[in-house]
């Protein structure tokens, strides 16, 4: 597991309800069965708790241990300092338990003057995962009167060795790690043991994803991303229009390039409009728009560019010559169908709805959500790149993993609110997002922005009451 996966899986396992207290619970629960399965009960235990969470972790161990064992409770620091809710509510309890022993040490004089040679085991619940630095007193002296009972008692440590990943560290027999056990840590023993997120944090999109995705850059204009919108014909202008839109929120620059007849009816200043002449984009565009492709740093081909014959070869030919990665949406799914030759070795999202993918691949995706992940699975293996198939759950491959998305609502079945996904997913890109992950993030904004608009107008809104509410849904990710 990355570190980057497990942040985003803490942040959606809140999102899905699951408190700190719970997963606290399961976590000092986990490290007491582990100890008694390991070494029976009827033991002397002391457990070594400072004022984080692993501290708190080190509470619940101490309360379920005690049910069947000589529990001393060292808290190591003052209580004043115990941080989170959590762990207060553990150590209150604690406090209230008359079987259980609490010693607090305040300073390293009275950690160097302890004799732990009655102990048959140590729990170690000093640092974790929220360690900075070298462990400073008064808990590097705890760390060092541990180690002094290395070989004699059993040492178990909550999460890491306390002192991980610096050299002054606990010495443990071994440690038990929760849930999600990480690649990065090496050098000592672990146990892994579940603390019940829930198997759906593998797939499922959420606040975390989006927070993740939406990591500022830099503070200079065109650094947070530029972004070309290639579409509109003579019978559309505002598929392109509303792509641009979209984007426009979440990006620094939006180049939107329209057929010069189409795009005369657009006055928004926040777009930069690039017209091409003539009402159909042809092949003869495509030096023209491959050179404009160069200055941004991903590509939205599609909304409303029409099936026009000559079209169709200019969006082949452009996709085919490009190297940004790309959004290829609506029309423009249309053109590669039967020539999916044309994305080899590219960067791309494709965005079909079920009839899309039908047109693509041959075959309409099963209904169940297991079965449609492991038909696009199968389909964005095969072509190389990420498919997001739009429907009541989204679901979004890059051949390897796939994901889900749940919001959205059925008043988005309105006309436009694909033009807005695919802005939305290529502004992620241009903001330097895996496409898995910017197609994932893109249809959850997409799906939320329409999800706020719900609460606010009921089932009956335009696209464009979508898109302009991406600031909102952006803002409510960020601060989830
Ligand atoms: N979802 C989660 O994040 C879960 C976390 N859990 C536990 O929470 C732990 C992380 O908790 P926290 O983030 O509170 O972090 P820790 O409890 O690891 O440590 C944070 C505390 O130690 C202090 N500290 C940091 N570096 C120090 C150093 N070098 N010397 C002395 N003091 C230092 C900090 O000021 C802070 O008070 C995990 O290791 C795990 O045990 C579990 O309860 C399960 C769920
Ligand atoms: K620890």
């Amino acid at each position: 597991m990355r570190i980057e996966d497990v942040y985003i899986w803490d942040i959606n396992a809140r999102w899905l309800g699951i408190t700190p207290h719970q997963l606290m619970e399961n976590a000092g629960a986990g490290v007491a069965r582990v100890i008694e399965e390991r070494f029976g009960r009827g033991l002397r235990i002391a457990v070594f708790s400072a004022t984080g969470n692993n501290g708190g972790d080190g509470f619940v161990a101490a309360r379920h241990l005690s049910f069947e064992n000589d529990v001393t409770l060292f808290l190591v620091g003052d209580e004043a300092k115990i941080r989170s809710e959590e762990a207060k509510h553990n150590w209150e309890i604690l406090k209230r338990l008359d079987f259980v022993k609490i010693r607090v040490l305040k300073d390293s004089a009275h950690i160097k003057e302890l004799d732990l040679s009655g102990f048959d085991v140590i729990v170690d619940a000093l640092l974790g995962a929220g360690t900075k630095g070298e462990p400073r007193e008064p808990i590097r002296s705890a760390i060092e009167k541990i180690n002094e009972y290395a070989g004699r008692a059993k040492i178990v440590s909550i999460d890491l060795p306390s002192g991980y990943p610096s050299t002054v560290r606990v010495k443990a027999d071994f440690a038990v790690t929760f849930q999600w056990d990480k690649d990065e840590y090496e050098g000592f023993e672990r146990v892994v043991v579940k603390i019940g997120y829930p198997k759906e944090l593998y797939n499922i999109v959420g606040p975390g994803d989006a927070k993740f995705a939406l990591r500022k850059k830099g503070e200079h204009k065109g650094q947070n991303g530029r972004l070309l919108i290639i579409g509109g014909s003579e019978d559309y202008f505002g598929a392109p229009y509303l792509a641009a839109k979209a984007a426009s929120y979440l990006v620094d620059l939006v180049f939107l390039t329209m057929p010069e007849y189409s795009a005369r009816r657009i006055g928004d200043p926040n777009l930069i409009l690039r017209p091409v002449e003539g009402s159909n984009f042809a092949l003869k565009h495509l030096e023209n728009v491959l050179t404009i492709a160069e200055k941004v740093d991903a590509v939205v081909i599609g909304p409303g560019i029409g099936v026009d014959e000559n079209t169709k070869a200019f969006v082949r030919e452009f996709i085919r010559r490009c190297g940004r990665p790309m959004v290829i949406d609506a029309d423009a799914l249309k053109a590669i169908a039967g020539d999916l030759d044309a994305l080899r070795g590219k960067r791309f999202v494709l965005t079909p709805h079920a009839g899309e993918f039908r047109m693509l691949f041959g075959e309409l995706p099963p209904a169940g959500l297991k079965e449609r992940a492991a038909t696009v699975m199968k389909k964005a293996k095969e072509i190389g790149g990420v498919i997001l198939l739009k429907g009541s759950y989204d679901v979004i491959s890059d051949g390897k993993t796939w994901k889900y998305n749940k919001t959205g609502n059925r008043g988005m079945t309105t006309g436009g609110t694909g033009d807005v996904l695919a802005g939305i997913v290529g502004a992620l890109l241009a903001l330097g997002n895996e496409p898995l992950r910017a197609a994932s993030v893109g249809a959850f904004l997409n799906g939320l922005a329409g999800d706020m608009v719900k609460e606010e107008k009921g089932e009956n809104f335009t696209a464009l009451d979508v898109a302009e509410k991406i600031p909102n849904a952006t803002r409510w990710a960020l601060e989830f």
